[in-house]
């Protein structure tokens, strides 16, 4: 049997605000740190260690990442950074106000762009200053890479191939594995783990920072998941 360890970061300064962040780097807020600590002590408690990790390019889950493994004193461990773990890109919708949006287009098609996983957001356009080819971190990305929007759908297409090209051989390798990431890229991910259907999607909503383990079989087939306390 294997275990591996999947975590959304902590509280962010936007996630208090109640903002659409997608790929707008910004940090942990005080809460947000303190539920990382709280994270990487719960894992202390049970005994856990890490031989790799891996994390989105956005700080708010490299520095819940850190916070943890410095918890476990692991901060030496391998750790890889990838844009396929990034956020869901929010397009449009980077930096508005949940609350705001709903008032002015109305709770029901903010929610579809929440959660319906084939509706996409607004989109942007490349003279967007919030265009991610304007950002150094994704200069080696092909343009047809670089998002404008993102559903849920174009999420799991860009995690599913890390997934199994680089976290699926580490963990066949028997390596302890732990993925430091986001609420969007963590449900693509969770939808292919449970085998979930769009609507089952839809209703799942991810904790801020509490360990979420899943055991899977040699076949890397869900045995069962559960959140660490
Ligand atoms: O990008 C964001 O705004 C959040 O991290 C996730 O937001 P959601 O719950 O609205 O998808």
């Amino acid at each position: 049997m294997k275990k591996i360890v999947l975590i959304r970061h902590g509280q962010s300064l936007w996630n208090l605000e109640n903002r659409f962040t997608g790929w707008t780097d910004v940090d942990l807020s005080e809460s947000g740190y303190l539920e990382a600590k709280k994270a990487g002590e719960i894992l202390k408690k049970h005994d856990y260690n890490f031989d790799i990790a891996f994390t989105s390019l956005l700080k708010r889950a490299i520095k819940t990442l850190h916070i943890v493994l410095e918890e476990l004193d692991h901060l030496w461990i391998p750790e890889q950074k990838t844009w396929h773990l990034n956020e869901r890109f929010y397009g449009a919708l980077q930096g508005l106000n949940k609350q705001e949006t709903a008032d002015k287009f109305g709770l029901e098609q903010v929610n579809k762009w929440r959660r319906d996983p084939d509706e996409e957001p607004p989109a942007i356009t490349k003279e967007d200053p919030r265009y991610p080819g304007n950002d150094l971190r994704y200069q080696s990305l092909k343009l047809e890479n670089l998002p404008l929007t993102e559903n849920l759908s174009d999420t799991i297409a860009r995690v599913l191939p890390f997934w199994n090209e680089a976290i699926v051989p580490a963990i066949s390798k028997n390596e302890k594995v732990i993925i430091s990431a986001h609420g969007n890229s963590l449900r693509a991910l969770i939808k292919y783990l449970d085998n979930l259907t769009n609507e089952e999607v839809t209703a799942l909503e991810i904790p801020t920072g509490i360990p979420l383990v899943y055991e899977l079989d040699d076949n890397l087939q869900k045995i069962r998941h559960y959140y660490l306390e």
